[in-house]
């Protein structure tokens, strides 16, 4: 079943193009990974999906069309966790959190015991249990990558897109991060479209790849498919060797010629 699916998108600012005409249908449960060189396209790409810059084509989650629904049922559909977002610094990391709930408080807009044990939940995935009560602009960077992704964890949406979601991240919580993504998606059926600019993460743990360049698509596949020395070349401009893992993983690793 698919569960996002872009036809013809092409998305841009004040009349310029950044993105152009991609098409790609991500099934549920499973995980999209965006991937370019700095400028390709890729946040843009996201932003279009969220709904957040102007765009052209259709993109259907389910069987609606993003452009038609309203914020409060896009937020119940769709959670966006943007590269870097703007927080709100006087709120406590909780307080933060409980508004990934909003799209789904009630008329007067009270949260419940179930929001409040939902957030608590994201806190407690996310390691920031020990933090819940500091106000935001108090974290570090990693940190606050972390509360952002809790809020959108507390959201609940079936389909996450997350810009650059390890960025600023250690490569233990990272890792955490990541293998929380693939466990949702495994036991909830959550769909990710994800941007990623480490070549061996986007090897290890989504199912495909779509590589961008100068907001074009420049290839599209499993990782094995997209993720070769001579396509890493052309679009990065990059020396990689791509090795193989003891456990059939790849590994882009950087060369110096
Ligand atoms: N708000 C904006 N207004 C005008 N141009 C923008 C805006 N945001 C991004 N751009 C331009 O759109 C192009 C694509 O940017 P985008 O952030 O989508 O690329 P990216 O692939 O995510 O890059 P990076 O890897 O550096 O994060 C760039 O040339 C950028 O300068």
């Amino acid at each position: 079943m698919t569960a996002l699916r872009l036809t013809g998108v092409t998305a841009g600012y004040r009349g310029r193009t950044v993105v152009r005409d991609v098409t790609v249908d991500v099934p549920a449960g499973s995980w999209l990974a965006i991937i370019g060189p700095n400028g390709a396209g890729k946040s843009t790409l996201l932003k279009a999906v969220a709904g957040l810059v102007p765009a052209t084509g259709d993109v259907l989650v389910g069987s609606k069309s993003v452009a038609a629904l309203g914020n409060r049922e896009r937020a119940r559909v769709l959670g966006y966790a943007p590269q870097t977002p703007s927080l709100p610094e006087g709120l406590t990391v909780t307080d933060y959190v409980l508004l990934g709930r909003t799209p789904h408080l009630g008329p007067l807009g009270r949260e419940s015991r179930s929001d409040l044990d939902l957030v608590a939940g994201a806190l407690a995935r996310l390691d920031l249990a020990d933090l819940a009560h500091r106000p935001l602009r108090t974290l570090s960077g990693g940190e606050r990558q972390r509360a952002v992704l809790a809020r959108v964890l507390a959201q609940q949406a079936g389909v996450l897109l997350l810009d650059e979601p390890t960025t600023g991240l250690d490569i233990g919580h990272a890792q955490a991060l990541l293998e929380l993504v693939d466990q949702l998606r495994r036991a909830d059926g959550t769909t990710v479209v994800s941007t990623l600019h480490d070549l061996t993460l986007a090897a290890q743990y989504p199912d495909r790849v779509l590589l961008l360049d100068g907001g074009d698509v420049a290839a599209a596949g499993t990782p094995a498919q997209v993720l070769t020395a001579d396509r890493l070349s052309r679009h990065y401009g990059a020396s990689v060797t791509v090795l193989t893992a003891p456990d059939g993983s790849l590994v882009v690793a950087p060369r110096r010629d």
